[in-house]
């Protein structure tokens, strides 16, 4: 869907984008991590284009970018944008219509969504007589209603309650089932977790590392074991610190070079196996990992 190289942006002496590679496979939800001032806003208005990168590529669907693919693009930006004079029924109208959706297909859409959303009863209603959760949704459903083939999502979540973030990820979810591809950037790592498929980590205008989920999450195993032994017949080493309790010994194990096989045989001779389970990182420690070892650069 999206395949940048080698971008580049500064803003006078100041860094935000080095020799950064992007690729986006059509259909899934990428996560756009890293610290503030990372540089993933300058990376989202670049792919927007808001602004100019000073040098690199950026093709979607196989085409170089270019003004004729903004209808294609949906950007819900983190600095929510509703006039708020305006009526939310003429606010979504006007979004959609900037977005090249005639007026007929365009009051159908957003009578749609205002029902689908359980909205109906605010279309008369002026932005600035909303709550700011009330007003996030208006602004959700404006971004999405031309269907755009690209969805990003700056920081989607902020401002709703749990009931909202949890209707507004069920949407994220059912546009992915329909073909969207979604970049999402979050700094909630629990919703990393549930909606990505692949992410990408800025971390001082590079990119520091990327891969599905599950890939990073192997490249950062610390090999370690969370073990429980029941019926354990001859002392464990006191090094292994295990704790009994009711019976059974808990404690942490490193492979120290075993395969996990091989240590699963070792704790069998000691006793029986009732937990042989393998500590992954949350995608929480890992960015706080990959920020805090980037801090001695
Ligand atoms: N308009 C600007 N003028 C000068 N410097 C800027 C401008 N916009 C961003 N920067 C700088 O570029 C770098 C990247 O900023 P950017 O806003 O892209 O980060 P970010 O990853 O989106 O951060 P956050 O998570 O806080 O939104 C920072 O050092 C920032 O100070």
């Amino acid at each position: 869907m999206l395949e940048i190289e080698k971008l580049n942006k500064s803003y006078g002496p100041n860094r935000a984008l080095t020799d950064v590679d992007l690729f986006v496979p059509k259909g899934v939800i990428f996560g756009l991590l890293g610290p503030n001032g990372a540089g993933k806003s300058t990376l989202i208005r670049i792919i927007n284009q808001i602004i100019d990168a000073d040098s690199g590529s950026i093709q979607i669907e196989g085409r170089k970018l270019s003004p004729s693919h903004i209808s294609k693009i949906g950007y819900l930006p983190e600095e929510r944008g509703l006039y708020k004079k305006m009526k939310v029924w003429d606010q979504m109208l006007y979004f959609a219509r900037l977005k090249g959706l005639s007026q007929t297909e365009a009051k159908k859409r957003i009578n749609h969504w205002l029902e689908k959303m359980d909205m109906g009863s605010w279309r008369e209603k002026k932005v600035e007589d909303l709550s700011k959760g009330m007003a996030q949704k208006v602004q959700f459903i404006s971004t999405i209603l031309h269907e755009p083939a690209l969805l990003i999502l700056d920081e989607p979540f902020s401002g709703f309650d749990p009931v909202n973030a949890e209707i507004i990820k069920d949407q994220i979810l059912e546009l992915k089932q329909k073909g969207i591809t979604v970049i999402l950037s979050t700094h909630r790592m629990e919703s990393v977790e549930l909606l990505c498929d692949q992410v990408a980590m800025i971390n001082k205008s590079r990119k520091i590392l990327d891969g599905s989920i599950r890939e990073v999450k192997n490249s950062f195993r610390p090999d370690i074991f969370h073990v429980s032994l029941e019926k354990v017949e001859s002392p464990l080493p006191v090094s292994w610190k295990a704790v009994e309790e009711e019976g059974q010994w808990h404690f942490s194990k490193s492979l120290d070079g075993k395969t996990p096989n091989e240590l699963l045989a070792e704790l069998m001779t000691y006793g029986q196996v009732s937990r042989f389970q393998e500590q992954v990182p949350s995608m929480e420690e890992i960015f706080i990992h990959q920020v805090k070892s980037g801090e001695h650069e």
